[in-house]
């Protein structure tokens, strides 16, 4: 962990290690991807089980056992806890209620005489949805990607996840069920990403795939965008916690932690204009450490890519956090909401010191798949319109064309495209 002070000459150079985090890791990852996407290009199934076997140690031995049956889902039904079913259950009705209100409806206008203009909404037919399941399972992000794509209407949706030693976490099936997921299978990584894009015989090719992953995964969707859709660049989580000095320094410490313990590369940052208060909380990091399942990762996360950094004031510290552009953002200082409106770039803001980020990891009701590496600065939260796409309708009678047609003339002249013009003034009366 860095302790720096943003008015410090050194600033500059000492946060550029932070924020470096995926450029260094990207450059070596990308290669690795490209040559696993060209192997399930050019062997489809055989290679998805070649990498499958390597990198989640599953023993299939065949790529139809990859598909998660009927029994295994009833098995998973069976083990999990009525009270475990509740909590996932109440998550989906949340997740469901606030993506219900991102609704969009087709319209059509008929504001001008002769002349119909509207917008028609269409949902994806079949996509593909990203579970991670390397270093921890997440019944949360089946929920957070499945129910979105059900409640725009989407035909199929295909989900992945990988199980590393071939077990399957029976949370993340029952939560798929609940979910409406349609077929799930237990394929992760690159490879997973590359078979939902280009398609296998086994796997079906999809529209868009969407969901958050660690690095490999994020940079395999960035590589296939194109060829599919994609929502956003989620990758290893990030927090960024502005503070005045007000607040329980152990709540802020704890807040940080859950951000780190995902991943080696998750990075987790204070800001506060009160030297003493982030003082608290680093010592506090340092003790709740210790007390995690997950010390080894949250440790590595906090010590790579953790920071306390003093700031001037509130203002600056705002200005810092818009160049970040954070996944997530806590504002935890005394008057929450008069900081808001200065907010320019951050995937989620949880506002004040009783809105821990996790609430919106689990339930609150807006989407956790949220843009990470500052690409909150032009993407925008995981939503409904991930699942649709629009065309646009246009319709003229004989008495709009006459109307509006000599100006269409007019301009494809200018272009000095003739045939365009024609095609308007054969119909001309
Ligand atoms: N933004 C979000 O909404 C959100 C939500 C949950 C998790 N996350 C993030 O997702 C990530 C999950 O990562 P994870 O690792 O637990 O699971 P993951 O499913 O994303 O990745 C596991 C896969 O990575 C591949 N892989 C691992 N090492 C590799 C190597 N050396 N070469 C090639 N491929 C390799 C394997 O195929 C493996 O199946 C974390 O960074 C976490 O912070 C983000
Ligand atoms: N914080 C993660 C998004 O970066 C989402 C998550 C799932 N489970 C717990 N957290
Ligand atoms: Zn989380």
């Amino acid at each position: 962990m860095k302790f720096l002070d943003i008015r410090d000459n050194s600033f500059e150079d000492a946060f550029a290690a932070i924020l470096a985090r995926s450029e260094e890791t990207g450059r070596d990852v990308e290669q690795i991807v490209v040559d696993i996407i060209a192997e399930v290009r050019s062997r489809g199934d055989a290679a998805v089980l070649d990498y499958t076997r390597r990198f989640d140690r599953l023993e299939a031995d065949s790529v139809h056992s990859l598909e998660v049956t009927e029994v295994e889902f009833n098995e998973a039904f069976a083990r999990v806890a009525d009270e475990d079913i509740a909590a996932l259950k109440l998550a989906v009705e949340r997740v469901a209620r606030f993506h219900q209100k991102q609704k969009q409806e087709t319209w059509l206008s008929t504001d001008e005489p002769d002349i119909m203009l509207g917008q028609m909404v269409t949902p994806l037919q079949r996509v593909g949805i990203y579970v991670p399941g390397g270093k921890a399972s997440y019944p949360s992000s089946v929920i957070m990607n499945a129910v979105p794509a059900k409640v725009a209407g989407v035909g199929e949706v295909i989900m992945v996840a990988p199980t590393p030693g071939g077990e399957i976490n029976p949370h993340v099936l029952v939560a798929a069920r609940l979910s409406g997921v349609d077929r799930v299978f237990r394929i992760g990584g690159a490879q997973a990403v590359a078979a939902l894009a280009y398609g296998t015989a086994t796997i079906p090719k999809v529209a868009k795939i969407t969901g958050p992953g660690n690095i490999y995964v994020a940079t395999a969707k960035k590589l296939v965008f194109g060829q599919v859709g994609i929502d956003m660049i989620a990758g290893p989580s990030e927090i960024l916690v502005i503070n005045d000095g007000s607040g329980n320094p152990a709540h802020i410490a704890a807040d940080l932690l859950s951000q780190a313990e995902h991943d080696e590369l998750a990075s987790s940052i204070l800001i506060t204009t009160d030297r003493a208060f982030g003082e608290r909380v680093a010592e506090e990091v340092e003790l709740q450490l210790g007390q995690l399942s997950r010390e080894s990762i949250a440790r590595k996360s906090w010590e790579t890519y953790g920071a306390v950094i003093v700031s001037g004031s509130l203002p600056e510290a705002i200005d810092f956090s818009n160049r970040i552009a954070p996944e997530h953002l806590e504002l935890a200082v005394t008057d929450p909401f008069a900081i808001l409106p200065q907010i320019r770039n951050a995937g989620a803001i949880f506002l004040g010191h009783f809105t821990p980020e996790a609430a919106g990891d689990y339930l609150a009701g807006p989407n956790h798949t949220l843009p990470t590496g500052g690409t909150a600065r032009f993407f925008s939260p995981l939503s409904l319109d991930d699942f649709v796409k629009k065309s646009s309708i246009v319709y003229f009678s004989e008495g709009g064309l006459n109307r509006l047609g000599r100006s269409i003339v007019h301009i494809a002249q200018l272009e000095g495209l003739e045939a365009h013009a024609k095609s308007v003034s054969k119909r001309l009366k």
